[in-house]
C-alpha cells in the first residue's frame, strides 16, 4: 500500500507543479493512510486517493473593481469546488494577497475532511482571492465584493456550493457578497452564504465558534490525562476572529492568555489579555497590534522573534500556514508546553509537527480542532432551511456536543489504529473513511 500512496503522492507533485501548500496538505493526509489502505484494498482498488486528489471542479475569475482614486483594479478570484460526497461544497473565501491556486487547494483538501469529521452532511471547497483588504476603505471593499460575487453567483447556491468567511472575510463582507447575490439572482436564498449578520438569517456562536471549538478540544485532550486549562498559560497567535474567541473560551474556562499576535509583531500581556480592549481595537477599529499596547499598561510589543517564544503550558496556533516551525516547536518544548491546538487551518510545518509527536505532546490538526467553525455554518444552514432561528445556549451547547464527537472520533479511530494519542492520525482515518465510503457509494463520478 505504501507503494500506492507514493505513487499517487508523485501524480500529485507531476499534476500540479508549484503548488506546496497542497502538496504538503496531501503528503500529511497520505502519512496516516497505510493502514487503512491495507485494511480496504477497495478503496484503492476504485482509485479513491487519486480522485481525492483532483477536486470536481476548480473556478478562476477575473475581479475587476475600481479604487476611491477611480484607478480599475484586477485581482483574481477563486472557488475550487473539491468534493461533493457528502453533502453541498462548504468552505470559506480568503482574500489575502497570498492567495493563489496552491492555497485555495490545500485549504479545499483540508475541508473534506475536516467536514467529513463534524459529522454533518457537508462537502468540502474553498476560495478566496489575492486582493489585500488591508488600507483598503469600505466602499472599496463592498466594490470588490460585489465584483466577486457578480461572477462566483453563477457558481454557489444552497444546495450546491455555500461559501462562507476565511482571511480577510468576516461579516461586513458576507453581507456586501450576500446583498449582491440577492440583487443578482432576485432571490433572498439564506442558505447560500454563512457567517451571515443575526437580524438576516445568520447564527448565534457562529462568530464565536472556531475559537471556542478549538478551546473545547483542547480541553478535552487536557482531559485524557486528567488536566483540564483551569490554571494555565495559554499562547494564541493572530488577533483575528478565531484568535479573539480563542482568548474567550480559554478565559472562561480559567486559562490565562498572555500573548497574541498580528503580521506587526507579537503583545505580551502577563496580567493576562483584556479582552474588551482587544475586541475594540481588532473587530471596532480595525488597528494594530500597537494600538493595543498603547492602551494597556503593562503590555509589550515585540516586533522580532516569535510568539512561540514566550512561555506557555497551551499553544494555539490561530493565524495562518506554517506560522509554527521547528526551531518554535523545540523553544516550546523547552519551556514546557504540554498541548498544541490548531485554530488556523495547517499552521504547524511537518518537521514542527514531528518534534511534537516524538516528544508525546497533545497535539491536535485544525481539520479536527477548528471544526467547530464550519459545523455551527452547518447549523445555520440548518436554521435557514427551516427559517428558524436557535438561542445562544442553545447553539452553543450543539457546538460543544460536535466537538465532543469529533474529539472521540479522532480518539477512538486512533486508537483502533494502533496509534492511541494521536489525534492526527485519527482525524485523518476518520475523515477519509467518511468520505471515501460515500464516493464508493456514488459510483465513479
Ligand atoms: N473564520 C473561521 O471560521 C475559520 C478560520 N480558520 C482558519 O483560522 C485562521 C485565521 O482565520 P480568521 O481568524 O478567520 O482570519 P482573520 O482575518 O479574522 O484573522 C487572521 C489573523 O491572522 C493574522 N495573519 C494573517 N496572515 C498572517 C501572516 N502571513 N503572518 C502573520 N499573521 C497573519 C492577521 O493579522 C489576523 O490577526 C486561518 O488559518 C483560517 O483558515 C479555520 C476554521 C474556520
Ligand atoms: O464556515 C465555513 O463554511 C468555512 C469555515 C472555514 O473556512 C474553515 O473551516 O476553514
Amino acid at each position: 500500500m505504501e507503494q500506492q500512496l507514493e505513487h499517487a503522492y508523485e501524480e500529485v507533485l507531476r499534476r500540479n507543479p508549484g503548488e506546496a501548500e497542497f502538496h504538503q496538505a496531501v503528503r500529511e493526509v497520505f502519512d496516516s493512510l497505510g493502514p487503512v489502505l491495507r485494511k480496504n484494498p477497495r478503496y484503492v482498488d476504485a482509485a479513491v486517493l487519486e480522485r481525492l486528489c483532483e477536486p470536481e471542479r476548480q473556478i478562476i475569475f477575473r475581479v475587476p473593481w475600481v479604487d476611491d482614486a477611480g484607478r480599475v483594479r484586477i485581482n483574481r478570484g477563486f472557488r475550487v469546488e473539491y468534493n461533493s460526497a457528502l453533502g453541498p461544497y462548504k468552505g470559506g473565501l480568503r482574500f489575502h494577497p497570498s492567495v493563489y491556486l496552491g492555497i485555495v487547494k490545500f485549504l479545499g483538501f483540508e475541508q473534506i475532511f475536516k467536514n467529513a469529521l463534524s459529522g454533518l452532511p457537508i462537502g468540502g471547497g474553498k476560495g478566496g482571492s489575492d486582493f489585500d483588504p488591508r488600507g483598503r476603505s469600505t466602499q472599496e471593499v463592498m466594490r470588490f465584493c460585489q465584483s466577486f460575487m457578480t461572477e462566483l453567483y453563477r457558481h454557489i447556491g444552497e444546495y450546491t456550493d455555500v461559501p462562507a468567511g476565511d482571511i480577510g472575510v468576516g461579516q461586513r463582507e458576507i453581507g456586501y457578497l450576500f446583498g449582491q447575490y440577492k440583487r443578482i439572482t432576485n432571490r433572498y436564498e439564506s442558505g447560500v452564504l454563512t457567517g451571515k449578520g443575526i437580524s438576516w438569517g445568520g447564527s448565534l456562536v457562529r462568530t464565536e465558534a472556531t475559537g471556542y471549538g478549538t478551546v473545547l478540544f483542547a480541553n478535552e485532550m487536557l482531559g485524557t490525562k486528567g488536566q483540564d486549562l483551569d490554571g494555565r498559560r495559554v499562547t494564541v497567535s493572530g488577533s483575528g476572529n478565531v484568535a479573539i474567541f480563542a482568548i474567550e473560551k480559554a478565559t472562561q474556562l480559567g486559562a490565562t492568555a498572555v500573548a497574541f499576535s498580528d503580521s506587526s509583531g507579537y503583545v505580551v500581556d502577563e496580567a493576562g489579555i483584556d479582552l474588551e480592549l482587544l475586541k475594540e481595537v481588532k473587530l471596532v477599529d480595525r488597528g494594530r497590534a500597537k494600538d493595543y499596547v498603547d492602551r494597556r499598561p503593562g503590555a509589550r510589543l515585540v516586533t522580532d522573534g516569535s510568539i512561540w517564544d514566550v512561555p506557555t503550558d497551551v499553544a494555539l496556533p490561530c493565524a495562518t500556514q506554517n506560522e509554527l516551525d521547528e526551531n518554535d516547536a523545540r523553544t516550546l518544548l523547552k519551556n514546557g508546553a504540554v498541548a498544541v491546538a490548531e485554530g488556523a487551518n495547517m499552521p504547524t510545518t511537518p518537521e514542527a509537527l514531528r518534534l511534537f509527536q516524538e516528544a508525546g505532546t497533545l497535539f491536535a490538526p485544525g481539520k479536527a480542532a477548528n471544526a467547530g467553525g464550519v459545523a455551527t455554518s452547518a447549523l445555520e444552514m440548518q436554521q435557514n432551511a427551516s427559517r428558524d432561528s436557535w438561542t445562544f445556549e442553545y447553539t452553543e451547547e450543539r457546538l460543544a456536543d460536535i466537538m465532543r464527537d469529533v474529539h472521540a472520533r479522532c480518539a477512538a479511530t486512533a486508537e483502533e489504529y494502533g496509534r492511541p494519542g494521536d489525534y492526527v492520525v485519527g482525524a485523518n482515518i476518520a475523515g477519509f473513511i467518511k468520505v471515501a465510503d460515500a464516493m464508493l457509494a456514488q459510483g465513479v463520478i
